[in-house]
């Protein structure tokens, strides 16, 4: 096992370029599925853990894959005859690998998936993909902690979604490619990921219109063929660099973040004193001395994404004033706030939303990471602590960020990950060794 330590009080300057997607790949990778004919490049795939586990149950289901981890290209093949059933020892690492029913469905015409079950954020249920594969004609069995679906032939229907959900939206758009007739989604996820699935499908051959408004139209198609595809920068790993240098008075320029796609962090950390030069290749953040107030609520896009709750606290721990984070999309996104308390941070929970007296002068602590987004607050959290911080588990971290002490040490920050039972002796040398770098 390994840990990050963080030496907090420097200024981060320089620059950093973000990879590709973790959100936009997995349904992607999951849409090649559909393809029964050539082979699917993707190029600009980031190196995480969840790509890992999805290409395991990828090849479960038989298909052919090959990850060029140099070039950061996957290749897949899918015209082998697949298997119908992703068990429960992958579906168990990662829930995001339900977006694999859709399209065994609308291919196989059977799919059998364990239930993903809840995570440390919320309980995640599925129902709403579930509802849209109904509503196309599928057949749901749900036993012994599997979930089957059947359909001969899906069909063309008229979806409503009670919320717009990421996934039941990609799920529900991959089935109805290759359904007879047309499928209408209203009231849809509208996320640039969402947006980026549309493209590939529609270089793939199918129809969808809509991608990115609240309703979605997708004309079945007979069959889809392999293409090939770059996936977008991760909006989120973007702009978990944009508060580090919120947050450190830092200077840094992000190279491939797109600041269409993150409009509501970039007005926040605005509103907070922040300043912003947008390029074509990416933007410079400038933070500054001191850090202002905010009020934040976290909704589906276009609003400000629950994936960027954890790292904006520790902003607002550390702003100047009274701030408020109200968390709308997940009912349990706040463990991360229990850790930075052990850090000094003051602030109260009152149900879904957070009361935070800024500015809190933080002090290194050992804290766990309980999920993704929290590793990585907890991490910017040590940039500004007085002292060292710790954090231990990191399979959470390796989820969604590729080198994410490598990137920081970069920028010029003291971070270092260790095996958990470094000597202290050998863990001030790899601080002395950040010096040469
Ligand atoms: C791999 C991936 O892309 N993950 C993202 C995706 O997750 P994911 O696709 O799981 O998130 P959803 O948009 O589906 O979930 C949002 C909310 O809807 C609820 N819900 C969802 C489906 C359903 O059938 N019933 C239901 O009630 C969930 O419990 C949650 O409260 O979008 C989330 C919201 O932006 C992000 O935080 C995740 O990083
Ligand atoms: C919650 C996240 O991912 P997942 O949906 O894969 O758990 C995330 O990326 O912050």
């Amino acid at each position: 096992m390994e840990k990050i330590i963080v030496r907090g009080g420097k200024r981060l300057e320089g620059s950093v370029k973000v990879e590709g997607a973790k959100n936009a790949v997995l349904p992607i990778l999951a849409a090649t599925i559909l393809a029964s004919e050539g082979q699917t490049k993707l190029t600009n795939v980031p190196i995480l853990s969840d790509i890992f586990t999805l290409n395991q149950v990828l090849t479960h289901l038989n298909l052919d894959i090959e990850f060029n981890q140099d070039k950061k290209e996957i290749l897949l093949d899918a015209t082998n005859p697949l298997n119908f059933e992703a068990p429960f020892e992958y579906m168990s690492k990662m829930r995001a690998s339900i977006v694999v029913m859709g399209p065994l469905l609308a291919r196989l015409g059977h799919a059998k998936v364990a239930l993903p079950g809840g995570c440390a954020i919320g309980t995640r249920p599925i129902d709403l993909h579930l509802k849209g594969f109904e509503a196309m004609g599928a057949k749901i069995n749900i036993e012994s902690g599997y979930i089957e679906a059947f359909a001969d032939q899906l069909h063309g229907a008229h979806i409503y979604l009670d919320f717009p959900s990421v996934g039941a939206t990609q799920n529900i758009m991959m089935a109805a490619t290759l359904a007879e007739g047309e499928t209408t989604i209203e009231n849809v996820a509208r996320e640039p990921e969402i947006v980026d699935l549309a493209i590939f499908l529609n270089r793939m051959g199918a129809k969808v219109h809509g991608a990115g408004t609240e309703t979605i139209r997708i004309e079945g198609t007979k069959k889809l063929r392999a293409t090939s595809h770059s996936i977008i920068p991760d909006r989120i790993e973007a702009g978990t660099f944009m508060v580090a240098a919120a947050l450190t008075n830092g200077d840094v320029f992000i190279e491939d973040a797109i600041p269409e796609h993150n409009k509501p962090l970039i007005s926040k950390l605005r509103e907070m004193g922040v300043d912003f030069e947008l390029h074509s290749n990416g933007m410079r953040v400038l933070g500054p001395a001191e850090l202002k107030a905010t009020d934040v609520k976290t909704m589906p896009h276009p609003g400000f994404p629950t994936d960027m709750q954890a790292q904006m606290t520790v902003a607002q721990v550390h702003a100047q004033g009274t701030s408020i984070m109200k968390e709308t999309v997940f009912e349990n996104r706040f463990m991360h706030m229990e850790e930075l308390r052990r850090m000094n941070a003051e602030f109260k929970v009152d149900g879904q939303t957070l009361i935070i007296q800024g500015p809190s002068s933080l002090q290194g602590a050992e804290v766990s990471a309980t999920d993704l987004r929290a590793a990585a607050a907890l991490i910017l959290a040590g940039l500004v602590s007085e002292g060292h911080t710790t954090v231990t588990q990191l399979e959470h971290l390796d989820r969604g960020y590729y080198e994410f002490h490598k990137k920081l040490q970069q920028l010029n920050a003291d971070v270092i990950r260790v095996n958990d039972d470094s000597s202290s002796e050998a863990i001030e040398e790899e601080f002395s060794s950040l010096l040469s770098k």
